[in-house]
């Protein structure tokens, strides 16, 4: 595990969060949570807490920052990754929204490895209202499943949190309606698909 302060890609802020009580909750009853009437309908965290967990981060400040924190140390160590990956693909694409993009981390080091980009990192109003500003990149709060700020090209990274296979995300590209796709290997536990509307 890489927990050391060394280079600014220390882990430590995700191994706070995955050991907080919040987290280690649902894994406690999760047994009990499998055997209920609701049968695993409503996911353990829900069922613990009463709520989904972005509902929970926005009532929980404390949480949400631990959140925010453990999702940036990723980013912070990925992001450059996908970047090295994608040169040539941001050639021409003059505006760039980062959905679920949490502190805005990875929107920074995107606009500085491609810097004729400009950026917008969209996030919950309660994530944008708290995180810093960082250079080059325009802060917008909202909820992705009313709407999203137009832009050139959309960038989404872990919003789901869901892992699929490749098979299902044929399907979910297709079904959004994108007319082909391709997969890049980063060479790390992530891949990027870059899905093109035409
Ligand atoms: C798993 S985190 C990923 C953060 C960041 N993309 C990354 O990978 O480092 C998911 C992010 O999506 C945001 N989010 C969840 N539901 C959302 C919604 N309906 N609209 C906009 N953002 C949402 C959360 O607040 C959180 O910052």
């Amino acid at each position: 595990m890489m927990i050391t302060k060394r280079d600014g890609k220390s882990m430590a802020p995700m191994l706070l969060l995955e050991s907080s009580q919040e987290m280690l909750a649902p894994w406690l009853k999760l047994s009990s949570t499998i055997s209920s009437p609701i049968n695993g309908l409503v996911p353990p965290f829900d069922a613990v807490h009463g709520k989904e967990l972005w509902s929970f981060a926005k009532d929980n400040p404390r949480h949400s920052e631990l959140i925010n924190e453990a999702m940036a140390c990723e980013a912070r160590r990925v992001v450059p990754l996908v970047a090295g990956a994608c040169h040539g693909l941001f050639d021409g694409v003059a505006m760039v929204v980062d959905v679920g993009g949490g502190t805005g981390d990875t929107m920074a080091i995107l606009v500085k490895e491609f810097p004729w980009i400009k950026g917008i990192n969209f996030d919950l109003p309660h994530v944008v209202e708290v995180v810093q500003v960082l250079d080059n990149v325009e802060n917008v709060g909202g909820n992705m499943f009313d709407s999203i700020p137009a832009c050139d090209a959309v960038f989404i990274k872990t919003s789901t949190g869901k892992e699929r296979t490749l098979k299902e995300w044929d399907f979910v590209i297709k079904e959004a309606g994108f007319a082909r796709y391709e997969v890049r290997d980063i060479d790390d536990v992530q891949w990027v698909i870059i899905a093109y509307p035409s």
